[in-house]
């Protein structure tokens, strides 16, 4: 079976990757998901200018059916992972940067303009979790405005991570914005920013930082997941590929992301969950699903799901 899909000619062998954020703080983490045969690429957690220690813990729990968030972006710092992806890989990667300011993203697009860096770069917009920072895919005027600025010195492959949307228009919007740069890809969905566990027992919320709201991940998302792959595939110019992130737990999730156009599949909460062993059990729940259609490859019904 062929499972591959292509990035701005990058050829991953293997459709899935992690999601930003999990299994990949540290080269350790890093280096385990390269190395794993049923993952074809990976995405670093989203780089800042500076290192940073993130949000106070209790900042991340597991619910029945997914996680809530609010890691506050702890991560070693830009230089800590452009040295890593700097260094050559078997398999593609994916260098995420988050600045804490428009001028912060420009700031770590310039000096990876200035690296000698050729691999694919994400730039997330989408953070729900820093407190008194929006997150700048919500803005659509200053999306496009720091794109243009970024476009005008930015000369490497460029991808964005964006946030759920939930509203018809609002894709409208977001991809009319999208649709004018040479983007590679889109990486769709970050968590569904905001959300809130109660704890009954205790009637205390399970994470500290900004009152215990937080983004929302896992099977309680893949809806919204499937719709944005879905309703972005529809809109975004064929030149711009997605990679479906979001509410990924069984061969059948990472099927119905393929129908609905991903190009590649990220797992996230549930590999925080199940470990490296996901990739193995997705990929052979997936192949028995392919085999009992009769599809050989991802490109056979890709994009193709029906509407009634
Ligand atoms: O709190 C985080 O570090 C975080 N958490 C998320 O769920 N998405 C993000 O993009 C980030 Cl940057």
């Amino acid at each position: 079976l062929d499972l591959s899909g292509q990035i701005n000619g990058q050829q991953f062998e293997h459709l899935f990757l992690n999601a930003s954020g999990v299994h990949c703080q540290s080269t350790t983490e890093l280096d385990d998901l390269l190395n794993h045969p049923a993952v074809g690429g990976i995405v670093t957690k989203s780089a800042t200018l500076e290192k940073r220690d993130g949000n106070p813990a209790p900042r991340y729990y597991e619910l029945a059916d997914g996680s809530i968030n609010s890691m506050g972006l702890p991560n070693f710092g830009y230089d800590y992972y452009i040295d890593y992806v700097k260094q050559s890989h078997a398999k593609p990667t994916i260098l995420s940067v988050a600045g804490l300011s428009a001028a912060d993203d420009v700031q770590l697009l310039h000096q990876i303009q200035a690296s000698d860096y050729a691999g694919l770069t994400e730039l997330n917009l989408s953070c729900p979790n820093v407190i008194g920072k929006p997150q700048m895919a919500y803005d659509y005027a200053g999306t496009e405005a720091l794109l243009k600025e970024i476009f005008a010195f930015f000369k490497k492959p460029l991808g964005v991570k964006l946030p759920p949307y939930f509203d018809l228009v609002h894709f409208d919007q977001i991809a009319a914005v999208l649709n004018q740069f040479p983007l590679t890809h889109v990486n769709t969905i970050n968590s569904v920013g905001n959300g809130l566990w109660v704890d009954v027992a205790s009637e205390s919320v399970v994470i500290k930082p900004k009152g215990g709201f937080g983004g929302l991940g896992g099977r309680m998302v893949l809806l919204t997941a499937l719709a944005n792959v879905r309703a972005l595939r529809q809109r975004l110019n064929d030149s711009i590929k997605i990679i479906g992130t979001g509410g990924v737990k069984t061969g059948a999730d990472v099927f119905a992301h393929i129908l609905c156009g991903a190009e590649l599949v990220s797992v996230g909460t549930q590999l925080q969950v199940e470990g490296l062993s996901v990739y193995d059990r997705l990929t052979t729940e997936l192949s028995r699903i392919m085999a009992d259609k009769g599809y050989h490859s991802l490109s056979d019904f890709r994009g193709k799901l029906k509407t009634i």
